[in-house]
Parts: C-alpha cells; structure tokens; sequence
C-alpha cells in the first residue's frame, strides 16, 4: 500500500483519484510516500525519510523549502493554473470595489437601520450616493505585474472591458506569451508600469527578486490615486510602505488577499481572508490534478509539473522500471549504463532530462532490479536518489 499524507481541505474528487485497493490516503500516516497539501507551511517541520514526492494543490509553493529537499531526491509538485479563473475573478471584484464606493455605501445604508420614516430614509439614500460615487474602469489603465496563468488571463479581462493594459515580466515564458492578447503593451520595468497605471494587480510568485517589490521607492514611481491589488502573497509589499502611501493619499485604495495585523488595525485596506483560490471548481481542478500528479510519479516514476525536476515521462514498456537523480555533470548516466551493461542488464527504453543542477532519468530493464543492484547504483558517485517502480 501507497501512503498520502494530507493536509488542509483538499477537495474529496481529488482524493477519490488514488485507487484504494493501492493508496491510503490518510492525514496522519507516519511514514507517507507522499504529502498533498495546500498552504500547509512545511518550514522548520521534519519530513519522514519515507517521503518521496509533494504534491501541492494549488500556485505558490513558498510554504514548501523546495530546495532543502531536491538534494534528497523529494520532488515538489504545483498544479499550474488550476486556480488561476478564481483568482481572475477575485480581481475583477477588486478592481470594482477598488473604483466604487460599493463597501462604504453597503455600510452606510445598514447604518440607516434605525430610520423608519419613508419619506427620511429615501432623503439619506439619496445623499449616499454623493458621497459614495466612483469611476468607472473602462479607459482606465492597468498594470499587470507578472504574466502567467492568472496575470495572462486578468490582462485578457481587462482589454475585454475597455482597459489599456501593460504588462511587466521579465521571465514570461512562451507559453504565456501564446495566451495574452496583442493589445498588452510591455513595460520595461516595475517603476514605468506603476508610473502609468490607475490600478495595479501582482501576480508573481514570492520568491527573491518580488518580496518587498512594493516599497517606498516603488510608490514614490507610482502614480497618484493608484489602486493596488494584491492577491499573490503578503510578502510583496512591504506593510509601512503601503500605510504611509494609503495615508498619503498615494495610494486610492488598496485590496489584498493577506491581512496582517498593521494593515487591519490601520484600517484602509480592504482584505480578504486567502480567498482567491477558494471556490468549489479551483479547488477541485487543484486536487484532481496534484493527485494525478502524485499517482503518475509513484507507479511510473513520471515527473509532470514538478517545480525543482525536470519534466520527463515514458510510457511503460514490458519491463522493470528504475529511477535515478543525479547531479547535472558529464559522465553520471554513462557510468550507470556502464554498470547495467556490466551486469549483464538489458535496457528497454530511457529518457533522461536535466534543469539546472540536477537530472533525471527513467530506465526501463528487461529483468527485474535487485536490492543489490539498486545499492550499486546509489553508489554511484553524483547519483544522489534511486527508486525501483
Ligand atoms: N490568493 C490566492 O489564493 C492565490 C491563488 C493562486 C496563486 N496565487 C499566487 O499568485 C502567484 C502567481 O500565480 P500564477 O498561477 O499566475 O503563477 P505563474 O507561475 O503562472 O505566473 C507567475 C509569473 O510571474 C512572473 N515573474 C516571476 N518573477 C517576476 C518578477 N520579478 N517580476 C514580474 N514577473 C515575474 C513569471 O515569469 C510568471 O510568468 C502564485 O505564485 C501564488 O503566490 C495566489
Ligand atoms: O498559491 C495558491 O494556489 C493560493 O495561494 C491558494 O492557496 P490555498 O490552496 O491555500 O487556498
């Protein structure tokens, strides 16, 4: 039997993907071959030795210290755009709440509870709507930093509804690029989109060069009245920056997915508790697809949407399957054909593939791997993880 650990609220069409005559899927296992969470943080937790994959349901996988486990062979796993439609969505919201005094008046009218005369109420109903008006989105320009699945789609929304829409990603990938309309125009950098966008939505992962992108150099490029939308992670903007600009008058409004106690207590922002990804088809689409994910990597060994390995996949052959991680230098895979050949060991079909420092490949035999030849080839000087499937 398989065992997946799981954490969070993983949606059950997910969880009934692992057949059960072969996988336990269960939260507390001690020895799991695998974990399936969401924003499980995983940081200063001690991972079981039996842990060979994890499966993220969902984007952002800063709650996983991915690098501390590549060198153990431990593959992490996201769902790439499974939730990217809800997080659109939640932007859409945000950029009318964010252009409409829509919460304010909701407010103001349940402040008028008390009022039971027709005649009074109908006068301060009325009054509302000096003070609570807006302006509209259409010719309005957004910024859009970070192109991927969930940028390349608000951009798309954003051109369908009149916008003028720039974009900034230094590191967009063609398949991005093949889904984002021609009408997007390009910025340069960070500080020439914000000089020149009404609002601005981030949609990139936390990870070095973003933590803190929005700091007080940043707002000081932007312009004023700006509206800021911040449904990718907390960690992006840097608190007293965003305080000191909504105070300013800087910034016209700023929405985020990430309450902290400053930006609570302070009282400008309007926050949402994570919910960007929180609806019932994102997070079914999360769970099928990590499960999937995880089911094809612990019967077969393959490797799709991995974040630190290589994609690689290999249909099975009639034969024995091995896997092996490796460092990325010359000499590591000749030396474990070497050692096949030396034994005697018929290869059927292989497929290896490298990212950055680290390869991986798929062996399939013609007999089956012995303890023993398994324990020669993690000896193998640079092979670092070997699994027979
Ligand atoms: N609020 C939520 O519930 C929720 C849901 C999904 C994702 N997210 C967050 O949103 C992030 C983006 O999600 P996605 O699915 O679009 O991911 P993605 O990987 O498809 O897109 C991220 C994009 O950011 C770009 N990028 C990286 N560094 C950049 C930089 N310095 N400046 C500009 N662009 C940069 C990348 O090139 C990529 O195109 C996730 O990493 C996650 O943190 C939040
Ligand atoms: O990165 C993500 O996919 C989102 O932040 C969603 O997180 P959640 O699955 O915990 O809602």
């Amino acid at each position: 039997m398989k065992k997946i650990r799981t954490y969070n609220n993983i949606a059950a069409v997910g969880l009934a993907k692992f057949p059960t005559d072969r996988y336990l899927v269960d939260a507390s296992s001690e020895t799991p071959d695998a974990l399936l969470l969401r924003s499980h943080k995983l940081h200063n937790e001690e991972l079981p030795s039996s842990v060979l994959a994890i499966a993220r349901a969902g984007a952002g996988v800063n709650n996983i210290p991915v690098s501390q486990y590549t060198p153990k062979g431990i593959v992490v796993f996201n769902t790439p755009g499974a939730n990217a439609n809800a997080v659109k969505e939640l932007v859409l919201a945000s950029l009318l709440l964010g252009s409409r005094g829509i919460t304010d008046s909701m407010s103001y009218v349940a402040s008028l509870a008390d009022e039971k005369d027709a005649i009074e109420l109908h006068k301060k109903v009325e009054a509302g709507k000096k003070k609570y008006g807006g302006s509209e989105l259409t010719g309005k320009t957004l910024g859009v930093v970070g192109l991927g699945a969930i940028g390349a789609k608000i951009a798309n929304l954003a051109i369908d509804l009149g916008m003028k829409v720039i974009g900034y990603d230094p590191a967009l990938s063609v398949e991005a690029a093949w889904q984002l309309s021609s009408q997007v125009n390009r910025a340069e950098n960070l500080n020439s989109l914000l000089a020149r966008s009404d609002y601005v939505t981030l949609h990139v992962p936390a990870i070095k060069p973003t933590i803190g992108m929005m700091n007080e150099e940043a707002f000081s490029a932007a312009k004023d009245g700006m509206v800021l939308i911040n449904l990718a992670r907390g960690e992006l903007v840097e608190e007293e920056a965003v305080i000191n600009a909504l105070d300013s008058g800087k910034l016209a409004a700023h929405l985020s997915d990430f309450p902290s106690e400053g930006l609570i207590a302070h009282g400008k922002s309007t926050l949402f508790p994570h919910l960007g990804a929180s609806t019932v088809e994102a997070e079914e689409n999360c769970a099928v697809m990590a499960a999937k994910q995880l089911i094809d990597f612990l019967d077969n060994g393959n490797i799709i949407n991995s974040v630190n390995f290589p994609a690689v996949s290999m249909e099975r052959t009639t034969g024995y399957r091995l896997t092996f991680a490796n460092d990325n230098i010359p000499k590591v895979l000749g030396t474990v054909l070497n050692l096949l050949a030396d034994l005697n060991i018929n290869v059927l079909d292989m497929v290896n593939k490298s990212r950055d420092d680290i390869a991986y490949t798929i062996v399939d035999i013609e007999q089956e791997p012995t303890a023993a030849l398994l324990e020669k080839l993690s000896s193998v000087e640079h092979v670092f993880h070997v699994r027979s499937v």
